[in-house]
């Protein structure tokens, strides 16, 4: 049973696990260029918040070898002007505008090209390593908030493939299998693009997780029909007082968790927090194209022409949010002070507020 990975720095090369082919096909695809890293994430062969932030930061330091100029002004320059392109491919995803300025403000500093260079590479990889023990820490503390529950539902992949390694939402439940503690995970399958079908249900059946699919319209008779005790899901930005941004269809969830009176978990690192927006609606919502919708894969189900509304995201706000859990710390949202403190602190761990 293993805990697949997705993207994989080796010999300063950078491969990514095609998404798009799961489950059918396990290929593993070697990025050369800006322009290749900033389609891999466009198109979502590479996604998830902190894989997306991972990627495209090996992929600046990768185009930034490629620059050939002993002017380290110039070099920087240059790789602001990668950063802004990168930064572009996806916008609700906060990690990957965090994951790409912090390469950024690195070389600020740096005398030379080279060790410009060498510190872009450096820079990527720490943010890769930190994601992977940020991801341990937060499955340890959903382990110990889920200690008493057994039936966990969840919605598109926040999992090892969406991370460094582990995952947010799913960390728990590698975790869980680490240690003989069993759940049973209910996936919804997430539409349009099925990342909780194809990616959550082939994930946690790879380590060996008791995983249960259901299409998204069914959540609120599963939660009643099967006893579902908590919801957990991961983010792609939490702003300032808690609200958070996530795949579409995990709003219905938060509403669905508060009627039935279960535990909503909101599991994300730090660096998925954006405090320079107040409130959730400051998020800007990707919007994807209308074929997404009114077909699966090539197979047109709507007429042609139908109009559609394709929002990839939307935002639950804090009050139906029992818990945000972090690599610091569990943070009860709601209250800027709070999440500051706890976001900032010394590692909080195991403490609850
Ligand atoms: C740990 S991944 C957290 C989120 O990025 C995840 O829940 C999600 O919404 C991913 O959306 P996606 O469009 O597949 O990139």
């Amino acid at each position: 049973m293993t805990i697949p990975i997705s993207v994989i720095w080796k010999d300063e090369q950078l491969t990514i696990l095609d998404q798009r082919l799961l489950p059918q096909t396990v290929h593993y695809e070697t990025l050369e260029t800006l322009e290749q890293v900033h389609e891999a994430i466009f198109q979502l062969k590479v996604r998830g918040a902190p894989a997306i932030g991972i990627a495209a930061a090996y992929g600046l330091a990768l185009a930034a070898k490629r620059h050939d100029t002993a002017d380290v002004g110039l070099f920087r320059h240059r790789v602001k002007k990668d950063a802004d392109y990168l930064v572009a491919s996806r916008p609700t995803a906060v990690n990957l505008a965090w994951a790409i300025a912090r390469l950024v403000n690195r070389i600020e500093q740096a005398k030379t090209v080279t060790q410009a260079k060498a510190q872009l590479i450096e820079e990527a990889q720490l943010i890769r390593d930190e994601d992977e023990a940020a991801c341990r820490n937060i499955g340890e503390l959903a382990l110990e908030l889920l200690a008493d529950k057994e039936k966990v539902m969840t919605i598109c992949n926040a999992g090892s493939i969406a991370t460094a390694k582990y995952g947010t939402a799913l960390a728990p439940f590698h975790l869980g299998q680490e240690r003989g503690r069993e759940f049973e995970v209910y996936a919804c399958e997430t539409r349009p693009l099925f990342q909780g079908a194809r990616l959550t249900v082939w994930e946690l059946q790879q380590a060996g997780v008791d995983v249960t699919l259901i299409t998204d319209s069914m959540a609120a008779h599963t939660i009643g029909a099967k006893g579902i005790e908590a919801i957990i899901v991961g983010a792609d930005r939490i702003t300032a007082n808690g609200d958070t941004a996530n795949k579409i269809g995990t709003l219905n969830l938060a509403i669905l968790a508060h009627a039935y009176g279960i535990p909503f978990y909101v599991a994300a690192p730090v660096s998925t927090f954006d405090l320079s927006l107040e409130t959730g609606s400051a998020i800007p919502i990707e919007e994807r194209a209308a074929e997404e919708v009114a077909a699966i894969g090539t197979q047109q189900i709507a007429p042609a022409g139908t109009k559609v509304f394709n929002p990839a995201f939307d935002v639950t706000p804090a009050n139906y949010i029992t818990a945000i859990i972090t690599e610091r710390g569990v943070i009860r949202p709601n209250d800027r002070q709070i999440i500051e403190a706890q976001l900032y602190a010394e590692p909080l761990k195991g403490e609850t507020i």
